[in-house]
C-alpha cells in the first residue's frame, strides 16, 4: 500500500472511531429531547392548572398576572431549550454521514505540536476528553482552510491573531461514512473537488458551497467592517451562495444575540425563494426572513391602489413597443428611478413645509366635522422649524381633541335615540356588559334609566366615531395622492431649484399627463410606487422594523436609489450587504441603478467594496462565449471546468424553430433541468402553447414559485439568480435581442446555462452573437 493508500486508510478509521461516538452521543440526546418534548406537551396541557388565578381585586389580579408570565416564561425557556436539543440533533444526523469535508494540518509559532483540524458543518466535542474532533467551518481556526494556501497563515482568533505554518491541506468527499475521495492540495481550494461539485447536474434546490468556498467569497462571508457591504460580481461569482453562507456565518458567530427572523433577505421573485430554501437548513440553521421588494409595497399601498409589479413593467417594456404611450412610458420608468427624481421630491418637500400641503375633509354622517382648508391652517399655524412629521403628529394631536369636542355635541343630537331604538340584541347585550364592568367600580345603580341611556349614548356615539379617530390616527386625512399628483402639476425647474432637468419640457409635460392620467384611476406604476411611499413617509415619519438586524438584497443591481432610501429608513438598525451585477440590469431604470447611487445615499456610513470576476456557474467555454457578449463584462475568469462550445442555430421560419427547439430538448434529456428561455412572458406562452403537445414542459410565469426538475418554459426576467443544466435560447435573433436596451436580458438569459447552451433564431442571429469571435460557438443548421 503506498503511502496515499495508507493515510486513507488511517483516515477512513478515524471517521470509524468518531461515528461510534457519534452513535452514542445520539442516544443520549434524543432521550433528552424527547423528555424536554414531553415536558412541553404537558406544561402547555396543565398551563392553567399550573397558575392561580383570582381576580377578587387589584391586588390578587396583579398576582394572577405575575403567576401566569412565570409560568408562560418556564414554557418559552423549554421551548428554546427543546429547538437547540433539535437542532443539535438534526446536526449530529447529518455528522453521521457527512462528519467532514477536509483537514488542515497547522504548526503554531512557538509549538511543538502540529495540530490536526477537521472542519464539518458543525462543531463535534469528545465528551470525556474535551477535545475537538470536528470544527464547525464557521471558527475562526476553519479561516485558515479557505484563506491560505501551504506555508505561513494566520487567523484572527477572540484572544488576538495565531500565526503559525500550514503544513497539511486535505480534502474528503465522504458519503455514508465512507471517503469515497480525497485530494492533497496545495493551492488555496483544490480543483479538483471543485470540478467535482460543478460537473454534477443542477438540482431544483440550491446547495451549500461550504467545502469549496472560495478565497474571495470568503472576504464576503466574514466580512463584519462596516454597515454597508456591496458585492459586484460576475454572473455565477457566487453572490448568492455567499450571501447564504454569511447568513450560516452570522448565525454561528452571534449565536447567542442573534436569530434568524432578524436577518432579511429580498429576493427577486417567489421562485428564487424556494430554490434557496434548502442552504441554511443544510448547514443545519434556520432560514432567515425572505421577502420581495414587491410584498413590501403591497403592504403599505394595496389599501389604496392597484400597484403594479415589476414584471407587469418589464413585460409592458418588452413587448408595447407600438403602444402610443410607449416612449413616454420609458421615460417616465426611467427618470422616476434616478437620483435626480428624489432631489426633484426632496426639493418638493421643502416647499411643502411652507405651502401645497393637501388634507382631506373629515366628514361624519355626511356632514362636514372639519374641512380640509382647517387642517391646513393649523398645520400652517405650528412653526417651520418643527419637522414636517412632527408637526402633522401635533395636527393629529389637535384633530383628536376636536374629535372629542364633537363627541360631546353629538350626543345630543337625535341620531342617537334611534341608534339605541334599534341596537340588535347582540348589540345590546354588549353594551350592558360594558355598563354592568363601570356599575362595579363607580358603585353606581344600574336601574337608574336615566344614567343608562346616558351612558348608551356615550357608547353609540364613540362607536360611530371609531372610524373617524382611526383615520386620524393612521394620518389618513392627509390627500397623498393629490401631493404626488401636484409634483405633475408644478413647475419641475422651480421644484429643482436651478438644478437642470435630465428631461426635456415636452417630454417632462408628457410624463406628467400619462402619470395624471394613471393616477386617476388609482393605479400606481411601478416606477411610482417608491417614490410615492417616499414621499409619504418623509411626511408622516418612516414607519421603522427595529428588530431587523441584517438585510441582504440580492440582484441589487434592480433597485432604483428611492428603493434604498426607504429600506434604509424602515430598517434603521440594520446592516446592508447588497449583491448585485451591473451587466444584469435589466430593468427600465438600467442606466440609473441604484448602486451608484448608494455611496451618495450613504455619506457618514463605511461602505465597503468586494468584486469578484471569477465566475463557477458555467462550463469555460460558455463563459467565453457569455463574456464576450457585452463589453463590460470581458474581464470575467472562467472557471476552469471543460465542456462543448456554445451552439448557434439559425432558421428560416417558426416551424422549423420549433422543430429544432423540439429535437434539442428530446437530445438533453438525460440532464435534470432544461430551460427554454423566452425574451417575455407573452413570447413564453405563445410557444408553449405551441410544445405543449408534443413535449412534456412547464410553463413558468410570475405567479410561479415553485422550481421543478424538467423542461421549463421562462421568460428571461424570471430566470434571474437561478441556472438550469442547459439552456435554449427560444429566438435569440436581432429582431427580438438587437436592441440595446434588451442586451443585458440577453446576457442573463445565456448565463443561466451550467453545462450546455444552445441559441436559436428566428433569421439572423443578433448582433450581439455577431460580435463574439467565430471560434468560440459552433453554427449548426
Ligand atoms: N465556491 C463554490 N463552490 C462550489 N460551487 C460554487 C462556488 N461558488 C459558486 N458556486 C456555484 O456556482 C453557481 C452560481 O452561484 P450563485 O448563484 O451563488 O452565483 P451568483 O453570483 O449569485 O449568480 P447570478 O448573479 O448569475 O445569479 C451555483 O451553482 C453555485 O453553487
Amino acid at each position: 500500500m503506498d503511502s496515499f493508500e495508507e493515510a486513507k486508510k488511517m483516515e477512513q478509521e478515524r471517521i470509524d472511531f468518531i461515528l461510534n461516538k457519534i452513535k452514542a452521543d445520539l442516544i443520549a440526546l434524543t432521550e433528552k429531547t424527547s423528555t424536554v418534548k414531553t415536558d412541553i406537551v404537558s406544561m402547555r396541557k396543565n398551563f392553567w392548572e399550573d397558575v392561580t388565578v383570582n381576580l377578587d381585586d387589584a391586588v390578587e389580579a396583579s398576582e394572577t398576572a405575575a403567576s401566569i408570565k412565570q409560568q408562560a416564561e418556564f414554557l418559552s425557556e423549554q421551548e428554546h431549550r427543546h429547538k437547540h436539543l433539535h437542532r443539535d440533533l438534526n446536526n449530529l444526523q447529518r455528522l453521521m454521514d457527512t462528519p467532514y469535508f477536509a483537514r488542515i494540518d497547522f504548526l503554531e509559532n512557538g509549538e511543538q505540536v502540529i495540530e490536526s483540524i477537521y472542519l464539518g458543518i458543525a462543531s463535534y466535542i469528545d465528551r470525556k476528553t474535551d477535545e475537538f474532533l470536528i470544527y464547525d467551518w464557521r471558527a475562526p481556526i476553519s479561516s485558515l482552510y479557505y484563506d491560505y494556501s501551504l506555508g505561513q497563515a494566520e487567523f484572527k482568533a477572540p484572544g488576538g491573531t495565531v500565526k503559525g505554518e500550514l503544513t497539511l491541506k486535505r480534502q474528503f468527499i465522504i458519503k455514508n461514512a465512507v471517503i469515497k475521495g480525497m485530494f492533497d492540495t496545495g493551492i488555496t481550494i483544490g480543483d479538483e473537488l471543485l470540478q467535482e461539485v460543478l460537473g454534477n447536474q443542477s438540482n431544483t434546490q440550491m446547495k451549500s458551497i461550504v467545502a469549496t468556498i472560495q478565497q474571495e467569497q470568503n472576504q464576503v462571508i466574514r466580512n463584519e467592517k462596516g454597515k454597508l457591504l456591496i458585492v459586484q460580481g460576475a454572473a455565477g461569482s457566487g453572490k448568492t451562495s455567499a450571501a447564504l453562507q454569511r447568513v450560516a456565518y452570522l448565525l454561528y458567530k452571534y449565536r447567542e444575540t442573534l436569530e434568524a427572523e432578524e436577518i432579511l433577505l429580498f429576493s427577486p421573485n417567489l421562485m428564487f425563494n424556494s430554490y434557496i430554501r434548502n442552504v441554511l437548513p443544510e448547514l443545519g440553521e434556520e432560514n432567515m426572513q425572505q421577502t420581495t421588494f414587491q410584498q413590501y409595497l403591497e403592504h403599505f399601498l394595496a389599501k389604496d391602489f392597484e400597484v403594479e409589479d415589476p414584471f407587469t413593467q418589464m413585460e409592458y417594456i418588452l413587448t408595447a413597443t407600438s403602444d402610443d404611450n410607449y416612449d413616454i412610458r420609458r421615460y417616465s420608468a426611467k427618470f422616476k428611478s434616478s437620483f435626480q427624481y428624489m432631489t426633484l421630491i426632496n426639493h418638493y418637500l421643502k416647499h411643502l413645509s411652507e405651502e401645497g400641503l393637501v388634507f382631506h375633509d373629515i366628514i361624519f354622517r355626511e356632514e362636514l366635522l372639519i374641512s380640509s382648508e382647517q387642517i391646513k391652517s393649523h398645520f400652517y399655524s405650528i412653526s417651520k422649524t418643527i419637522s414636517t412629521p412632527n408637526r402633522i403628529k401635533l395636527v393629529t394631536d389637535w384633530l383628536l381633541g376636536e374629535i372629542k369636542k364633537i363627541e360631546k355635541r353629538e350626543r345630543k343630537k337625535a341620531w342617537v335615540d334611534e341608534e339605541i331604538q334599534y341596537l340588535s340584541k347582540e348589540e345590546y347585550q354588549f353594551y350592558y356588559e360594558k355598563l354592568s364592568k363601570q356599575k362595579r367600580f363607580t358603585q353606581d345603580t344600574f336601574d337608574d334609566y336615566e344614567r343608562e341611556q346616558e351612558m348608551l349614548r356615550k357608547y353609540v356615539v364613540k362607536r360611530h366615531l371609531s372610524p373617524v379617530r382611526k383615520l386620524i390616527k393612521s394620518q389618513a386625512f392627509l390627500n397623498m395622492k393629490k401631493m404626488y399628483e401636484q409634483i405633475f402639476e408644478l413647475d419641475p425647474k422651480t421644484l429643482l431649484g436651478g438644478e437642470t432637468l435630465n428631461l426635456s419640457m415636452d417630454i417632462w409635460e408628457g410624463v406628467s399627463s400619462f402619470t395624471l392620467k394613471v393616477l386617476k384611476r388609482d393605479r400606481l406604476l411601478y416606477e411610482d410606487a417608491t417614490p410615492f411611499l417616499y414621499l409619504k413617509e418623509k411626511i408622516i415619519g418612516f414607519q421603522v422594523n427595529t428588530s431587523v438586524k441584517y438585510v441582504f438584497i440580492d440582484e441589487a443591481q434592480d433597485y432604483s436609489a428611492f428603493q434604498y432610501a426607504f429600506i434604509n429608513h424602515l430598517f434603521p438598525n440594520a446592516r446592508l450587504t447588497i449583491l448585485g451585477d451591473m451587466n444584469q440590469a435589466i430593468y427600465a431604470h438600467n442606466s440609473q441603478s441604484g448602486i451608484d447611487a448608494l455611496k451618495e445615499l450613504f455619506p457618514d456610513v463605511r461602505a465597503e467594496t468586494i468584486i469578484l470576476t471569477k465566475s463557477y456557474r458555467s462550463t469555460k467555454p460558455i463563459i467565453e462565449f457569455t463574456r464576450e457578449l457585452l463589453e463590460s463584462a470581458k474581464s470575467i475568469i472562467p472557471f476552469n471546468r471543460d465542456g462543448i462550445k456554445p451552439i448557434v442555430i439559425e432558421k428560416d421560419n417558426q416551424e422549423d424553430l420549433l422543430r429544432g427547439i423540439i429535437e434539442k430538448v428530446k437530445y438533453f434529456q438525460q440532464y435534470k433541468t432544461v430551460a427554454i428561455i423566452c425574451q417575455s412572458a407573452q413570447e413564453a406562452e405563445v410557444v408553449h402553447k405551441k410544445l405543449q403537445s408534443q413535449l412534456e414542459v412547464q410553463l413558468v410565469d410570475k405567479r410561479s414559485n415553485e422550481y421543478n426538475e424538467g423542461n421549463v418554459i421562462i421568460p428571461a426576467y424570471l430566470a434571474k439568480g437561478i441556472e438550469f443544466d442547459v439552456v435554449i435560447i427560444y429566438d435569440g435573433s436581432d429582431e427580438v435581442y438587437g436592441s440595446e436596451q434588451v442586451k443585458n436580458l440577453f446576457y442573463t438569459a445565456c448565463t443561466r446555462a451550467m453545462h450546455e447552451l444552445v441559441i436559436f433564431s428566428k433569421g439572423n442571429i443578433s448582433s450581439l452573437v455577431e460580435n463574439v469571435p467565430n471560434h468560440l460557438y459552433t453554427k449548426e443548421s
